[in-house]
């Protein structure tokens, strides 16, 4: 068979050879690093959340693995259908602050391993006062955080107040990339 030189089986065979050897000679740069991948985990697990007006995540990691991931929901047994979402409502009953477990506290009891001792959390929101207290028992030692709703409010005054005696690191989260993308329709290159 004639080939000519520009044929177009020959142009893809030769760039497909030169793209599997670039692939192999060099990793990825866009990779995505630990502690955005981290804190991706505790806002994608926040998306699990019935709260219709706060989603939170928790991700505790120890020496780069994840031991524990939570959100925010009710206790297992409480429906998230008949319990209430309310909040400032007639009845002091229906106040979901009565009910609902903060991500901290589901990621702290979700946790599988033995102790905490030496793990961080990375968090969505700052963690109010009780989940504090419960990071700092745990013996967690460090706090990731993304974001903080009214930092002057006595609770999360309290918060900082117990991390800075009990020797707990704080600190804001600066992700390296805003925005990841997950798209379950997309096809891996790598196959083809
Ligand atoms: N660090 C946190 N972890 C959490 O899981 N939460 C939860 C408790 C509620 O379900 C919701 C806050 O609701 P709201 O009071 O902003 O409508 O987020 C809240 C905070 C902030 O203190
Ligand atoms: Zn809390």
């Amino acid at each position: 068979m004639n080939h000519h030189p520009t044929d177009s089986s020959e142009v893809t065979s030769n760039s497909f050879r030169e793209d599997s050897q670039t692939k192999t000679q060099k990793k990825r740069d866009d990779y995505l690093e630990w502690k955005d991948y981290f804190m991706a985990v505790a806002v994608l697990a926040a998306k699990r959340s019935k709260d219709p007006n706060c989603q939170v995540g928790a991700c505790i990691v120890k020496d780069l693995k994840i031991v524990g991931v939570g959100y925010n929901g009710m206790p297992s047994g409480c429906s998230d259908d008949e319990f209430p979402w309310g909040k400032e409502v007639s009845n002091p009953l229906d106040e979901k602050s009565l009910y609902v477990c903060h991500a901290e506290m589901n990621a702290i009891i979700n946790k599988n391993i033995s102790d905490l001792k030496d793990c961080s959390i990375y968090v969505s929101l700052f963690p109010c006062n009780e989940c504090a207290k419960l990071i700092i028992q745990s013996g967690i030692r460090e706090v990731v955080y993304l974001s903080e709703k009214k930092p002057y409010k006595p609770k999360y005054m309290a918060s900082r107040r117990m991390f800075l005696a009990a020797g707990i690191k704080c600190r804001q989260f600066i992700p390296k990339q805003d925005k990841i993308e997950i798209n379950f329709t997309t096809n891996n290159n790598d196959i083809l």
